[in-house]
């Protein structure tokens, strides 16, 4: 679902990622770990077309994402790390607001509600002002949005910093019911017990290189992934 193949990215003579590939497929969830600059929002930028790709191709369901940036961007949902929704207006009527802009068409108030419900809003919840919100709520009406477009994929960077421990935790449940539902999700993280938790794949990147993969929820589980990460630092 999402794939990079020798995906290279040059700011002049620094390489900010370097061949990097990928295969997420529906169902996993995919955690990017590495220190500052070390290529993950370069990663993510590059699956949003936001910057070009040196070198490489780079695909969402098997579209060119260079070629094709539209038609992938119907595929896709991207949940940054300080959300941006309208204060004055209710997590509902920003729901309304960004599902209609992304489907094209309004969803009624039944479905809108559902949806909320879905990600832990209920609807006294709903009905409440945005400016009103904590982080974690906010982060949820952008998951009811990319819902209410059935986008394939999720793209977050650093979903849960700033996050308190049981909104991360409510946080990571989403993540795997949306990836139960068949999205395939890419997440960068600074926070290696959110990533222990929650992802099914880990990759750890130093330079713009990915130096580590771990597949599968056993391999991760049986790894101590701050020690593992810390060795990859200090090398
Ligand atoms: N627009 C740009 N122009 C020049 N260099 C850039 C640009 N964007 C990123 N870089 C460089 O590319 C490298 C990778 O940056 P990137 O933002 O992808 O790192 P990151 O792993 O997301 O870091 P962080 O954890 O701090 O968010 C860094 O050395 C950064 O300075």
């Amino acid at each position: 679902m999402l794939r990079a193949i020798g995906l290279t990215k040059q700011y002049g003579a620094h390489t900010a990622l370097d061949r990097l590939d990928l295969d997420i497929r529906a169902g996993d969830i995919y955690c990017l770990l590495g220190a500052n600059g070390a290529g993950k929002t370069t990663t993510i930028n590059l699956f949003l077309n936001f910057v070009e790709p040196s070198s490489g191709t780079v695909e969402i369901n098997g579209i060119d994402v260079v070629r094709h940036p539209v038609a992938t961007k119907q595929h896709v949902a991207y949940i940054p790390e300080q959300v941006t929704l309208y204060g004055p207006l209710s997590g509902l009527e920003n729901l309304r607001f960004f599902a209609g802009l992304a489907l094209g068409r309004e969803l009624p108030r039944e479905r809108l509600l559902e949806l909320m419900t879905q990600v832990g809003l209920d609807h006294a919840a709903a009905d409440k002002r945005v400016s009103a919100y904590s982080k974690g709520m906010r982060q949820k009406v952008w998951i009811a949005v990319a819902l209410a477009k059935q986008a394939k994929a999720l793209l977050l960077d650093e979903p849960t910093s700033g996050l308190d421990p049981q909104a991360a935790s409510e946080f990571s449940g989403l993540l795997r019911s949306a990836a139960d539902s068949g999205v395939a999700v890419l997440t960068t993280t600074h926070d290696l017990f959110h990533a222990q938790q929650t992802a099914t794949r880990v990759g750890i990147m130093k330079r713009g290189r990915l130096v580590e993969s771990l597949d599968g929820e056993a391999q991760i589980a049986r790894t101590d992934l701050q020690s593992l990460y810390l060795q990859h630092m200090r090398a």
